[in-house]
C-alpha cells in the first residue's frame, strides 16, 4: 500500500518533461528572476452580449485574442446550453457509467473502424499515466459525417440529419443519445457563434468560417473518473488536443484539469458554476501560425473519493463545406 501510495504521488510530481514532449515550450520549469510573463489563472470571459452588435463582437474578439496568444484556455461565463440539458447530461452519464462492467462493455464497438458515431466503452490510460489509475471514456463521435441525402446543408443542420455508414449501436440508457445529441446541437449553435468572434479577432470577415461549420467533424467524448482511493492520480497525462477548438463541461464539482503556463507551472482551472473551458488546439494553432498557442493541459484527481465527470467537445472544420 506505502509503495503504491509513493508511486503514484511521484508521478504527479515528476518534473514536467518527463510528462510530456513541448515542442514549444522548451526549456525547464522556470522559478525567481528567470520567470516568463505568463497566466497565472485561466481568464473568464462573458459571451453575453456576443448576439447584441458588432461593436460587443468586436470588444469579445479583442478578449479572445489577448486570452488566446497568451493562455490558450479561457472560461466561457455564458453560454446558450441551458442549465436543465446539462444536469440531463450528467443524468445519463451517471446512469451509463454505474451499470455494471459486463453492462457497459456490451456497448463496445471495436468492429467497425471505419465509423465512429457509436457509443464506445474503454477504459483509457494515457502512455504517462500511472497503470493503477484511469479514466473511462465513451465516446459519441461524428468523425467523417456527410450530409444525408435530405438533409440541407446549412446552420439548422443536426447531427440526426447527418448520415451515417451503419445503424448505431444502441446504448443505455435508451435516452444516452438523444440527450447527448441535444447537447451536441446546442454545444455547435454557441461555437459557430464564437467562431465569428475568432474571426474577428484573427482580423478577417466575421463569417470567414462559416462555411466550414457545416458538416462539422466534431466528437463528443463524455468522461468519467472513478473516485480516487490513494495519493492524487494523474488520470489523463499532459497532452494537447488535436481538435480546433475544445469545450469542456466540468460537470462535476472536482477540480482536477491543470494547465500549463510559460514558466511550465501547472495552473488549476477548476469548475466555476455554469461555465465552458474552451481551449483552442492543434488545428487552430496551425491555422494562425502559432499566433493563437497550443496549451498543454492535464488532470489530476485529487479529491479522495469522488467521481468526476466532464463531457468534452472536440470541434474541428468540415472537410466538405
Ligand atoms: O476532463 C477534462 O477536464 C479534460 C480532458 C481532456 O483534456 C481531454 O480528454 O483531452
Ligand atoms: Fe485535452
Amino acid at each position: 500500500m506505502v509503495t503504491e501510495t509513493a508511486t503514484i504521488t511521484a508521478a504527479v510530481d515528476a518534473p514536467w518533461q518527463q510528462l510530456c514532449r513541448l515542442p514549444r515550450r522548451q526549456g525547464r520549469r522556470l522559478s525567481g528572476s528567470s520567470m516568463e510573463k505568463t497566466f497565472e489563472s485561466i481568464p473568464q470571459i462573458d459571451f453575453a452580449n456576443m448576439d447584441v452588435s458588432l461593436a460587443d463582437r468586436q470588444a469579445l474578439a479583442a478578449q479572445v485574442n489577448a486570452t488566446f496568444t497568451e493562455s490558450g484556455f479561457l472560461y466561457s461565463c455564458s453560454h446558450s446550453i441551458s442549465k436543465a440539458l446539462q444536469k440531463e447530461v450528467l443524468g445519463v452519464m451517471q446512469a451509463f457509467f454505474t451499470l455494471p462492467a459486463e453492462e457497459k462493455v456490451k456497448f463496445t464497438s471495436t468492429t467497425r473502424p471505419r465509423s465512429r458515431a457509436t457509443s464506445v466503452c474503454s477504459k483509457q490510460n494515457s502512455a504517462r499515466t500511472p497503470a493503477a489509475t484511469s479514466r473511462r471514456s465513451s465516446t459519441l463521435a461524428t468523425t467523417r459525417p456527410s450530409p444525408s441525402k435530405t438533409a440541407r446543408p446549412g446552420l439548422t443542420c443536426l447531427p440526426e440529419q447527418w448520415h451515417y455508414a451503419h445503424q448505431p449501436v444502441a446504448c443505455q440508457p435508451s435516452n444516452f443519445r438523444g440527450v447527448l445529441y441535444q447537447y451536441h446541437a446546442a454545444v455547435m449553435s454557441f461555437l459557430r457563434q464564437l467562431l465569428q468572434i475568432i474571426a474577428l479577432a484573427l482580423d478577417l470577415e466575421e463569417d470567414y468560417f462559416d462555411a466550414l461549420t457545416t458538416f462539422p467533424m466534431a466528437g463528443l467524448r463524455p468522461l468519467y473518473y472513478p473516485p480516487r482511493e490513494l495519493a492524487p492520480d494523474i488520470s489523463i497525462g499532459a497532452h494537447a488536443d488535436y481538435s480546433w477548438l475544445t469545450v469542456v463541461n466540468q460537470l462535476t464539482d472536482a477540480p482536477a484539469l491543470e494547465v500549463l503556463n510559460a514558466n511550465a507551472h501547472w495552473v488549476c482551472a477548476p469548475p466555476l458554476p455554469n461555465t465552458l473551458v474552451i481551449n483552442d488546439s492543434d488545428f487552430l494553432e496551425r491555422a494562425t501560425n502559432s499566433m493563437f498557442v497550443l496549451t498543454f493541459h492535464r488532470v489530476v484527481n485529487k479529491t479522495a473519493g469522488v467521481a468526476r465527470y466532464s463531457l468534452l467537445f472536440f470541434s474541428v472544420p468540415a472537410t466538405t463545406p
